[in-house]
């Protein structure tokens, strides 16, 4: 069974506008996604920037309601009403923020930081609470003696190991990790995406990873979803997706990332020949009039040798 299954989640936001600021409009910003997050696994999503990643992330977590749609946690639909009710649904999935300088509030100690989320969900003593926290800062790498300190007293990657801490406190089942290195310095961004995994097994832990960067989604993740102008138009294993794109955004977006190695370089340059080629051509079947994405998976293969 899924430990989350989200099912046709739409988010369209009201866009305002005139002297009144009445609704004038609004932004498809989820468009009907559905897809589900296997206990233990790092599930992908990617996509260009504004197609609905981090909506989607937030609406999870329950930091935007959801226009219509389903979110089911193991057997549990979540609502703004059941999670209000039943606490634990709000401990069980937990978010790493993309900014670990602005996600720390810069006037708190350490030790208040990541006890934060005990003060709000568990009746600890303060010795207890101190105790724990330790423990979770040692975890992350971290000396005791940065309990005392703020936060501007640790470089990005430290910041965001603070952040990781704070997030594992209350023993969550998922964590949502949205770009969770994509404002550190690239000789960073490979200890933390390390630490993420190292720390995934002994948790238990399993990860939604929200990222434009298809190269680390690839290092990082078992399963990927593609998102397109708020759809999800591909879905597949890392393998299954990187070797045998089928939709045409997927292939276009794969056939961009850097660093493959030659022989995948010299696949890449032909599928990027070809889809440039091919993409204006076939157009149609794939984009509505207005430019949106068809809400589809896998084509067969038939149609998209025909393609081809
Ligand atoms: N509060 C809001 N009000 C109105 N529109 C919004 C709001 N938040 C996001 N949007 C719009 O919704 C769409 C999806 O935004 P979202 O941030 O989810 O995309 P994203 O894929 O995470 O992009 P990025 O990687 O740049 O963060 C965008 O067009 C964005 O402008």
């Amino acid at each position: 069974m899924a430990l989350l299954t989200v099912s046709d989640l739409k988010v369209h936001y009201p866009v305002r506008g005139g002297f009144f600021r009445r609704v004038v409009g609004e932004v498809k910003a989820v468009d009907g996604i559905s897809f589900e997050l296997r206990r233990g696994e790092t599930y992908g999503l990617v996509g260009e920037s504004g197609c609905g990643k981090t909506t989607t992330g937030r609406a999870i977590i329950g930091l935007i309601e959801a226009t219509s749609g389903n979110i089911l946690l193991e057997e549990t639909t979540l609502t703004k009403r059941s999670r209000r009710e039943h606490p634990h649904y709000r401990k069980d999935i937990q978010m790493i923020f993309q900014d670990p300088y602005s996600s720390l509030n810069p006037r708190k100690r350490v030790l208040d930081i990541v006890a934060e989320p005990l003060r709000n969900f568990e009746r600890m003593s303060p010795q207890e609470e101190k105790k724990k926290v330790q423990q979770f800062i040692e975890k992350v790498g971290l000396h005791p003696e940065a309990l005392l300190k703020y936060p501007h007293e640790f470089s990005g990657g430290q910041r965001q190991r603070i952040g990781i801490a704070r997030a594992l406190m209350l023993n969550p089942k998922i964590i949502i990790a949205d770009e969770p290195v994509s404002a550190l310095d690239v000789s960073v961004q490979a200890q933390v995406l390390n630490f993420l995994k190292d720390i995934q097994q002994e948790f238990q832990l399993t990860y939604l990873l929200i990222s434009h960067d298809l190269g680390m989604i690839r290092h990082m993740c078992d399963r990927i979803g593609i998102m397109y102008r708020g759809r999800l138009v591909e879905e597949g294993t890392a393998h299954d997706l990187f070797h045998s794109p089928q939709h045409i955004y997927a292939k276009r977006l794969i056939s961009a990332i850097p660093n493959l190695n030659p022989h995948e370089r010299l696949e890449q340059k032909m599928l990027r020949q070809q889809m440039e080629q091919q993409f204006e051509e076939t157009r149609h079947h794939y984009f509505d009039r207005e430019g949106r994405a068809h809400p589809l998976k896998r084509l067969s293969d038939t149609h998209s040798a025909a393609i081809l």
